[in-house]
């Protein structure tokens, strides 16, 4: 099955657990665009959707879908978004495509978050995909100095600006064997407006799409 087709069916899958008349947060990618299509038959059935991006407020938008400012919304049931990798815990690396930061917020904010990817994410141990980083631009080279001494090696993400208005520094190297303590220690040097572990808020079920079908993974 080609990945494409994978990260079809996993985003596919994902509209079972969509309620009538919810508000669902929706993450950023090539797998949640598949998402947000399917979810365009069901748009008269939900009030509308979160968005983490730009991208996807724009791709909701074409199918007619409502998007709220997650101010005016409340708590919400369901966050559907990919992932770069996972492990058997549901921890996460994310922000490949540069959306990390909104992407917490709404993951954080939601009740149960369903990550849909291609059965070539799941790993054992999170860092071979670089690690996203969001900084604010001043502290590009003091976080980039920090991050070598934790034993990266961080790349400016040339040419790209986030949709806040920042960079991102993609650090290699690192395997993250302790993923809560390293988005911690992350968070907390000046500068970093969010790192791509979600490890402090986890996915909650991982549908994974693959030769055999979509998989379903809880945490271990
Ligand atoms: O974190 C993300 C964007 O910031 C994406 O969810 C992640 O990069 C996976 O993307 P794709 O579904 O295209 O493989």
């Amino acid at each position: 099955m080609a990945q494409d087709q994978a990260k079809r069916a996993a985003a596919e899958a994902a509209l079972e657990y969509v309620e009538e008349d919810a508000v669902v947060g929706v993450g950023t990618g090539s797998t949640v665009d598949w998402f947000i299509d399917a979810l365009a038959d069901m748009r008269n059935r939900i009030r509308g959707a979160v968005s983490s991006s730009e991208k996807s407020t724009e791709r909701l938008r074409s199918h007619g879908i409502d998007v709220l400012d997650l101010n005016s919304t409340g708590r919400l049931p369901l966050y559907v978004d990919g992932a770069d990798e996972a492990n058997r815990f549901l921890q996460l690396i994310k922000g490949g495509g540069g959306a990390l930061t909104r992407e917490k917020i709404v993951a954080s904010a939601s009740d149960r978050f369903v990550c849909v990817a291609d059965e070539g994410k799941l790993v054992d141990v999170l860092g071979a995909f670089p690690l996203p980083v969001e900084v604010i631009p001043m502290a590009r080279s003091t976080v980039a100095r920090e991050l070598v001494r934790l034993g990266g090696r961080p790349e400016l993400r040339e040419g790209f600006t986030t949709d806040n208005g920042n960079l991102i520094l993609d650090v290699y190297g690192l395997s993250i064997t302790e993923p809560l303590k390293l988005e911690q220690s992350l968070n907390n040097i000046p500068g970093v407006v969010t790192n791509g572990i979600f490890a402090l808020r986890p996915a909650d079920l991982l549908l994974l799409g693959g030769e055999s079908g979509v998989r379903r993974l809880t945490a271990e």
